[in-house]
């Protein structure tokens, strides 16, 4: 068994359970392994008590968007089946039965407190595509807005292997990106993150708040259990992805007595991520959550240092090579010659059209390509450094 890390996180002594003490705006994230009670299907008891909690949030004017999981763990006990199936098909069969089970599940909960509820399944192209995205935000916000509980998961039904998020901190953290929230809770079934897997390590200690951009934090997090699907990992990098946005994130145990209410009340339960940075913009910061790209630009010295150093926009003379097939519009990771990752960002001009501009003066542009709609070959309002 491999011992806890020896890159130890020092005990606190900041507090910074201020940033999410009364936040306003949350996006309450439940996990497959808890909801599930690791495979023993939903949760009833425990779906009653996050209710409970969530409604009494509302009444006191918090906005909630909660991101479920545990679709695809409820139609397999709904089909009788006992192990995760391998096979796409039947995940996408599974979760198109067990989603039904789910939102039941939740507004019998919620319609107790007279707090209505709505189904929103989102997949990749609706984070990808602007308009869809900006939809999602407006149809969120509105919601929210209304007292309304939406509830949120992947739509495991048309998601393909290559596309799909595949575990719900991505998307939790996605759609605190999406609507600005103040904070991200991860509920799951640890008392939050630990120095190592708890459960592969008796004597691991749990962190109680670090910054999300903690570089340790890589090496304490660890893989999921049999049910949920990314472990700790997939939560730390959800941190960071939040943290993008200004939002801080909690990750904290579900069957916690009141977990829900106590983090909001700025107990010191669980272990907080916390936003050390500025926050983006909410258009760089949508640009940030991308996570599919289509192809690289490797940039000389002087491009990286402008880019960098003053926020300027990438001119095709300070590219060297081009990677990969895209056309305009699509988003590009621009790496410097060392092959570390600077910035990323919609292009201007398709990998054809690149290709015959890199390296020249934006006044050849017109020459080399017979028309010219952009100086840039990234503008600088759509680039955002890493
Ligand atoms: N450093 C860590 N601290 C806590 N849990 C960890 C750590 N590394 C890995 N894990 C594992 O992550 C699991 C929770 O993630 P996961 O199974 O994906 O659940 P969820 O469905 O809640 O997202 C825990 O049960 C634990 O085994
Ligand atoms: N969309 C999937 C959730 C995948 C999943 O288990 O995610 P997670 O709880 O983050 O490990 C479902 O509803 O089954």
């Amino acid at each position: 068994m491999d011992q806890p890390s020896s890159l130890a996180i020092a005990p606190s002594t900041e507090n910074k359970r201020h940033l999410v003490k009364g936040s306003h705006r949350w996006v309450i994230k439940i996990g497959s392994a808890l909801l599930t009670n690791d495979g023993r299907g939903l949760d009833r008891k425990s779906i009653a008590d996050w209710g409970r909690q969530i409604a009494a949030l509302i009444k006191r004017g918090h906005e909630v968007v909660l991101v479920s999981s545990g679709a695809v763990a409820a139609g397999m006990t709904r089909l009788g089946w006992k192990e995760r199936p391998s096979s796409i098909h039947e995940l996408q069969a599974a979760a198109a039965v067990g989603q039904m089970g789910l939102i039941q599940a939740y507004e019998e909960v919620f319609s107790q407190y007279s707090i209505p509820t709505a189904q929103v399944l989102l997949d990749h192209d609706d984070f990808s595509n602007r308009q869809r995205y900006l939809n999602a935000r407006t149809t969120l916000k509105t919601l929210v807005g209304l007292g309304v509980v939406p509830i949120v998961n992947e739509n495991d039904t048309v998601v393909t292997d290559e596309i799909r998020f595949g575990d719900n901190d991505t998307l939790g953290a996605l759609v605190a990106n999406c609507i600005e929230a103040d904070t991200l809770m991860i509920l799951t079934d640890q008392m939050g993150m630990y120095d190592a897997d708890p459960r592969k390590h008796a004597l691991a200690k749990i962190i109680a708040e670090t910054s999300a951009d903690n570089e340790k934090l890589d090496a304490m997090a660890g893989g999921g259990g049999l049910l949920g699907r990314g472990g700790m990992m997939t939560k730390v990098k959800a941190a960071r992805l939040a943290a993008r946005s200004g939002a801080s994130t909690v990750i904290v145990g579900g069957r916690i007595d009141d977990a829900i209410t106590k983090v909001v009340g700025g107990e010191h339960i669980g272990t907080l991520l916390y936003a050390a940075q500025q926050p983006l913009a909410a258009r760089k910061s949508w640009l940030a959550g991308h996570l599919q790209t289509k192809g690289e630009l490797t940039l000389d010295a002087g491009a990286v240092s402008v880019l960098r150093e003053k926020g300027r926009s990438l001119l095709p003379v300070g590219v060297k090579s081009v990677n990969g097939t895209f056309t305009k519009g699509e988003l590009v990771i621009c790496r410097d010659e060392q092959g570390l990752e600077i910035a990323r960002g919609l292009v201007n001009y398709s990998s054809e059209e690149a290709r015959k501009i890199i390296g020249c003066s934006s006044q050849d542009i017109s020459r080399l390509l017979g028309y010219k709609d952009f100086d840039e070959l990234v503008h600088r309002d759509n680039l955002v450094l890493v």
